[in-house]
């Protein structure tokens, strides 16, 4: 077998190894998956200006995030029931996170707990490694279970709290409903303790939607607004982060509320389908914040020139989802090592090959639309 060398390599090894149930749900999008192949396929409509004749010997990747200092900008995004990919699960994630000094986003719908994904890093930690954890959540109904989340989470270490809020239902993703997407039986939505036959199937909506979506429904709170967030904040110490936001409106609105931070996310086109690439909404989002907090990207990150890119047009730092999860599947904790390890030196590479050696470099200036996406109106 040749070599792999690239992201999508791993993407390509990771389909042939999984189960249709695991695959459907990691892989499908909402509706059509118009979003989530846009995703991707935006940072061809940008081209990079890269400089030269600059001494690029040395590069400096860093970045810093909430008075944290990480090696690369480069993060792993919240994603759940990773042990559907490979029995290691999210453990495997959070150790190459933290070997790698990047970020590591736990899912609240995760199949290890938050102290199981804490006590994972302990003997790195010992071996001078950091860990940067985050605690993605989603506001269920009943308020206390919200809250114990949220003292778990302080309690284990964790860095800020992720608050999802583009998922007040599940979207409609086709595959899992056409085959009945179910977590396995061996198991358990590990914050929570629940099985797989412990969800509901009696709801009306059973015959035309997900195990999940009913989990979902059943659970998490759709009458979310930012009432509700701020109640989140006033719980916490913890810094508290906006997942899921793409217009200059609502960006304004969080930086009015007083949160720390943004990320631009379509939830991998999981959501609303139609929605634009998160790399096409980048821009209004930073502009609309006026550099007053920090605002991430995910969505479609899948090379090096996608970070650069990202980052020239505003990003602190970009998540990766789904890459996470082929690397999972393809080779346990070492394919997340590998995925990571490829594209880090993607982007230094794109760094060096655009004359920048610092990610502070990394300007608008180094970036265009390329000629053919420009209108001709
Ligand atoms: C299988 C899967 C599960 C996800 N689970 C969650 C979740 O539990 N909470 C959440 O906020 N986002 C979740 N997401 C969205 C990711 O956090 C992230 O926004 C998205 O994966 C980024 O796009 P990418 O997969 O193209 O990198 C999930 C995404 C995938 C693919
Ligand atoms: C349990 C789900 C809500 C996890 C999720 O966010 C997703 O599948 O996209």
């Amino acid at each position: 077998m040749a070599k792999i060398a690239s992201l999508k390599d791993i993407e390509e090894a990771a389909i042939k190894k999984l189960d249709t149930n695991a695959l459907n749900y990691y892989y499908s999008g909402a509706q059509d998956m118009i979003t989530l192949h846009d995703n991707s396929e935006a940072f061809d409509r940008y081209q990079i200006r890269p400089r030269t004749l600059r001494d690029v010997s040395n590069v400096d990747m860093g970045v810093t995030v909430f008075g944290k200092k990480f090696s690369s900008p480069i993060f792993i995004a919240a994603t759940a029931m990773q042990k559907m990919a490979n029995p290691v699960g999210e453990l495997g994630n959070v150790r190459s996170a933290c070997k790698h000094n990047v970020g590591f986003s736990l899912s609240s719908i995760s199949t290890s707990s938050i102290e199981e994904v804490a006590d994972a890093v302990k003997d790195l930690e010992a071996e001078g490694h950091k860990s940067v954890r985050y605690f993605q959540l989603y506001v269920y109904k009943e308020r206390a279970k919200t809250l114990n989340l949220i003292r778990r989470a302080e309690k284990a270490g964790y860095d800020a709290l992720f608050v999802t809020v583009d998922t007040p239902y599940l979207g409609r993703r086709l595959p899992d409903i056409r085959d009945n997407f179910k977590m396995p039986y061996h198991l358990k939505l590990a914050n929570f303790q629940t099985s797989t036959d412990e969800v509901s199937d009696s709801t009306t909506e059973s015959e035309n939607s997900s195990w999940l979506a009913r989990y979902f429904t059943d659970q998490v709170d759709p009458s979310l607004t930012w009432n509700d967030v701020l109640w989140v904040k006033q719980q916490t110490k913890l810094p508290i982060v906006i997942k899921g936001i793409l217009t200059a409106e609502d960006a304004k609105l969080v930086v009015q509320h007083n949160f720390d931070g943004i990320i631009v996310s379509n939830h991998g086109g999981r959501q609303l389908d139609s929605v634009s690439a998160t790399i096409d909404a980048l821009a209004e989002v930073v502009e609309a914040v006026e550099g007053k907090i920090p605002v991430f990207l995910d969505g479609g990150v899948r090379r090096g020139t996608d970070v650069f890119k990202a980052l020239a047009l505003g990003a602190k730092a970009v998540f990766v989802g789904r890459p996470a999860l082929w690397a999972l599947s393809y080779d346990g904790e070492a394919g997340v090592d590998l995925m990571l390890d490829i594209i880090i030196e993607e982007f230094r590479m794109a760094m060096a090959l655009s004359g920048c050696t610092e990610t502070k470099d990394i300007t608008k200036d180094y970036v265009k639309i390329a000629p053919k996406y420009i209108s001709k109106l």
